[in-house]
């Protein structure tokens, strides 16, 4: 029976067709080979805000440009032709879980895409009441959402996937809160580790005497106040899976030694133990700290740094990805919302405001201040609720002028020097160092354009 016979036979015409798939709580969404939307279903409205008519016809880049949704399951899929699921987040906030399959010709070209795309809180309602519940909760937590709109950050991804196919260890570099945390849980997840464990010791927040225990265990009664049956350290834990070493920089150098061996030959001994012990696990670390410069100073061993550093990965500030703080902030505030059991909403020139900030502090310090103004704010976040530094430098960046005359070139120039050496050195003396001034003057001249640089 063709599909025309079955509406036939159950006298299904093109309206009633079309009532089914707008009646589906599941947005229904088809892209013909030229990446061109030619059909998509009323769920559109209320994932993107946007009407019918407003997609149809549209290229998807075009929307995803504009950053309705994120990332976009269209590379992959052309890449891949195969069906793919991933987690994507909608310009409203919401959080999708998008499945698309290709249509192939008989030539093994795309002829369409078709992807549904349902909300993943409604995956939240149904739990308990399933008995496939923890498969479904497995299913949502499995996806570590890394957004990002920006290209280069793109080709990270797409690096990050590549070499988390193998087991090479893999050193992050980046400002802190960028995100490498995230990174790394990233590229276990896309590894043939993904259903081993994956754990993380901050090297910096752990003390040094108790770090080697925390990694390597140790036997009964190996020190006094040890537990009296041992314990097993995380290297063991974590056997056949990812080790994540956040703040590698902080290792203290006789542990140093004791983890180059663990990477080299797979081996270590428990503490008080004299057996050796063989593991199975990948590592990945990260700092914010200038490695080689520690190498340099002899704070880092050299060996063990070319051991970590045989993939490096670096995440780019979130001040040079721009595009990416409106996606982010309506990420997070799709988040705190459901945490908080809140429904706010964000101003135009709030996001504007945002989206011109410098964010010293990175995808963290804007998740932190999203948290703070869903709980502080009224229902719709404006640039009142702002702190004060953020709202001014951002109005500095956006009531850019263009200079009418020499002397307010000269000006503007001073400025924007003086602001970007500040942001970048954090102290008048390295700032005087940088622009070739004496301290006095770079002490007046922060004084004068970086009163709210100072402030945050
Ligand atoms: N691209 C992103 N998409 C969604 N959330 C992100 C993204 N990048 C960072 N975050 C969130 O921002 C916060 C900071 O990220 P993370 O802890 O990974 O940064 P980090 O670089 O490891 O920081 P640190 O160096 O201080 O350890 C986390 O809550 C993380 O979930």
């Amino acid at each position: 029976m063709t599909l025309s016979n079955l509406f036939t036979n159950f006298d299904l015409d093109m309206e009633t067709l079309t009532k089914i798939l707008d009646y589906s709580s599941d947005e229904i969404f088809v892209l013909d080979k030229n990446k061109k939307i030619i059909y998509v279903n009323d769920a559109c409205k209320k994932h993107y805000g946007l009407n019918k008519e407003d997609v149809m016809g549209k290229l998807s880049l075009e929307l995803v440009d504009k950053g309705y949704w994120f990332p976009s399951i269209f590379p992959d899929i052309l890449e891949r032709k195969e069906p793919i699921t991933i987690k994507q987040t909608t310009v409203l906030g919401a959080e999708l879980l998008t499945s698309a399959v290709p249509i192939l010709n008989e030539k093994k070209e795309v002829e369409l895409i078709v992807t549904t795309a349902r909300e993943l809180q409604s995956y939240k309602m149904l739990k308990g009441k399933e008995k496939d519940s923890d498969q479904r909760k497995e299913m949502e937590d499995s996806f570590t959402s890394i957004i990002t709109n920006n290209k280069k950050m793109k080709n990270v991804l797409k690096y990050a996937r590549k070499v988390a196919a193998t087991n090479s260890t893999i050193l992050i570099l980046g400002e802190s809160g960028t995100g490498k945390s995230v990174l790394a849980q990233y590229i276990h997840e896309n590894s043939s580790r993904k259903n081993g464990p994956f754990l993380t010791i901050n090297c910096a927040a752990i003390p040094a005497e108790l770090m080697e225990s925390e990694l390597f265990g140790y036997t009964p009664g190996a020190f006094t106040n040890a537990n009296r049956s041992g314990k097993k350290g995380m290297l063991e834990t974590v056997d056949r899976g990812t080790l994540f070493l956040d703040e590698i920089g902080d290792m203290p150098l006789p542990l140093q030694a004791k983890m180059l061996r663990v990477i080299q030959d797979k081996k270590f001994i428990p503490i008080g133990g004299t057996q050796e012990k063989t593991v199975d696990i990948r590592i990945i670390t990260a700092t914010n700290k200038d490695l080689y410069e520690m190498v340099k100073n002899k704070t880092f061993r050299e060996d063990l740094y070319y051991r970590l550093n045989v993939v490096d990965i670096t995440m780019l500030p979130l001040r040079e990805r721009p595009e990416d703080i409106s996606p982010l902030t309506y990420h997070f505030l799709y988040k705190f919302n459901r945490k908080y059991e809140m429904n706010k909403l964000i101003s135009k020139d709030c996001l504007e405001c945002l989206t011109h900030y410098s964010w010293q502090g990175n995808v963290r310090q804007l998740e932190n201040l999203i948290e703070k103004l869903v709980i502080t704010s009224d229902d719709v976040i404006g640039i009142h609720d702002l702190p004060e530094g953020v709202y001014r430098q951002s109005q500095l960046l956006i009531d850019k002028t263009v200079p009418t005359s020499l002397n307010e070139a000269i000006e503007l120039a001073k400025k924007e020097m003086v602001r970007a050496s500040y942001k970048l050195n954090r102290s008048s003396r390295r700032v005087a160092k940088d622009l070739q001034i004496s301290q006095t003057q770079a002490v007046k001249l922060i004084r004068e354009y970086c009163q709210d640089l100072q402030e945050n």
